[in-house]
């Protein structure tokens, strides 16, 4: 193929069969497994006397309920339901020869952490997960795609699921980021701009000079997010930067084995000519860092800028949901976000829990202490990254400033496990959803950030442009970032 994109290619590799019903049958090369989506799954397969088809190609960890709390870890676990969903994975992961990494190997943590860090998310390889944010590994230029339980019981027992094929979005970041603009404000920039359903009944791909300048870890926060936007994946065609990433890690193979699979992975990039069911330009120069103001992520806004009016919206669902947004925030339209109260700042999850976004906030907190009354909660994505970030004496800075230094999973992201918000709080914070309930507390607030910006919101106790804690000239102010920025 000339002309097709990597999207394309990827798919025909995968495709086993044109199905009856007009779906593909598509052939999944990982498939990764936690304990919230996979009990009833396994349940399914134990009813009809199947085995798992391909335990080699299935990983499993646990995360959602995990606590953060060293001391919690021990089991049986306190909260019961968490106890049965832990056990239960660790039943059908050892009676079907499936590996498992529990608290105690050392490598526990997010799903869309702990794959790409291990080397198991490959470009060219077709990824499943029961979860919606499987689209992470498209970082790698693979397909990632979230399922249901039914689908869970198809991948365990065949390898395959029953997918549409989707259209391409090609979406092109050009120019450069500036100083305090990251990974997570081009993703949120790309929901403003095209809004929560833009991606229905598409893939993204992403690139452009902006996107390329990403690491991985950059890049797997933009492609994380893809979901949020409304589509069913987001990828990057693999390029060095990639290929750098992928060596030595524990799951790539090395020597000639690493340059014949990466023969493969260039093979499958996107052509130069490719053929785009629509292509999106988005300029980063022109970026500032975002910040929700309301209860979806495209109700988003650059910091620079002040808080919509419903009247602003064209369609009436979106009018209505500006005014339920503004009544839950308890936001004025017209105000700006910088000076929002926040109550708690939580720094971590699939989006935001590797390596590179401790850093970037280590950078703001460091001299620096959270404010009175915040709660400040640091969670690793995985084990690795935390000892990562251990070795480096980046916790030190974290638990200098005041953050509890926590150990990794999901957390407050969505509070499946013990880190909930109270009543009314608001929380800064870098994960991807910011719907009413979702941390916790059905009066709760989540106003979603980059990790600079959750690190500035600790310290200041209110939403504030992180861009201030690293600026060179000693005497910048909020005023002469913004000018800067007009
Ligand atoms: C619990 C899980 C199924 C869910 C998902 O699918 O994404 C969760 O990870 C989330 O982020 O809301
Ligand atoms: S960190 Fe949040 S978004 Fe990611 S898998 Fe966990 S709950 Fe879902």
């Amino acid at each position: 193929m000339s002309n097709g994109t990597l999207y394309d290619k990827v798919w025909e590799k995968h495709k086993v069969a044109e199905l009856p019903s007009g779906q593909d049958q598509l052939f999944i090369g990982l498939h990764l497994v936690h304990e919230v989506t996979s009990p009833q799954a396994f349940g399914m397969l134990r009813e009809r006397d199947l085995d798992v088809a391909y335990p080699n190609q299935t990983f499993a960890t646990t995360d959602h309920i995990a606590p953060t709390e060293a001391e919690k870890r021990e089991r049986p676990l306190t909260d019961e339901q968490s106890e049965e969903m832990l056990s239960a994975l660790e039943r059908n992961t050892s009676e079907n020869g499936i590996t498992f990494f529990g608290f105690e190997s050392g490598k526990q943590g997010i799903t869309h952490v702990v794959a790409p860090e291990l080397g198991l998310s490959q470009p060219g390889m077709t990824v499943a997960c029961g979860d919606s944010h499987t689209a992470t590994h498209g970082a790698f230029g693979s397909i990632g795609v979230g399922i249901g339980t039914s689908q869970i019981r198809d991948v365990l027992a065949t390898g395959c699921i029953a997918a549409d094929k989707q259209k391409v979005r090609r979406i092109n970041v050009e120019g450069e980021l500036g100083e305090g603009v990251y990974a997570k404000d081009i993703i949120l920039k790309i929901i403003q701009d095209l809004g929560v359903d833009g991606g229905v009944g598409h893939v993204y791909e992403y690139g452009g000079p902006a996107i390329e300048a990403l690491d991985m870890e950059g890049r797997l926060a933009v492609c994380n997010m893809s979901i949020e936007g409304g589509a069913r994946a987001g990828y990057i065609n693999p390029d060095e930067t990639t290929y750098e990433y992928l060596q030595g890690r524990e799951y790539v193979p090395e020597g000639e084995a690493f340059e014949e699979r990466k023969a493969y992975w260039e093979s499958i990039s996107s052509d130069e000519d490719a053929e785009y069911d629509d292509v999106v330009t988005v300029d980063a120069d022109d970026i500032d860092p975002l910040i929700t103001w309301g209860i979806n992520p495209g109700q988003v806004i650059e910091i620079t800028d002040s808080v919509p009016h419903p009247e602003d919206f064209e369609a009436r669902t979106d009018r209505e949901a500006a005014e339920q947004a503004l009544d839950h925030m308890d936001i004025e339209p017209g105000q700006s976000m910088l000076g929002y109260d926040v109550d708690v700042a939580f720094l971590g999850t699939c989006t935001n829990g590797r390596v590179s976004d401790f850093e970037e906030a280590a950078k703001i907190l460091e001299g620096n202490t959270v404010a009175d009354g915040v709660r400040a909660l640091a969670v690793p994505g995985s084990e690795t990254v935390r000892e990562e970030c251990e070795a480096r004496g980046i916790d030190e800075t974290f638990i200098n400033a005041g953050f509890q230094w926590r150990r990794a999973g999901c957390s407050m992201c969505l509070a499946m496990n013990d880190d909930s918000l109270e009543g009314d709080e608001v929380c800064a914070s870098s994960s991807n959803r910011n719907f009413i309930g979702r941390q916790g507390s059905k009066e709760g607030r989540t106003v979603l950030m980059s990790p600079a910006m959750v690190a500035a919101a600790a310290v200041e106790g209110e939403v504030a442009d992180a861009r201030e804690y690293l600026s060179d000239d000693p005497a910048g102010s909020a005023s002469g970032v913004g000018e800067a920025a007009d």
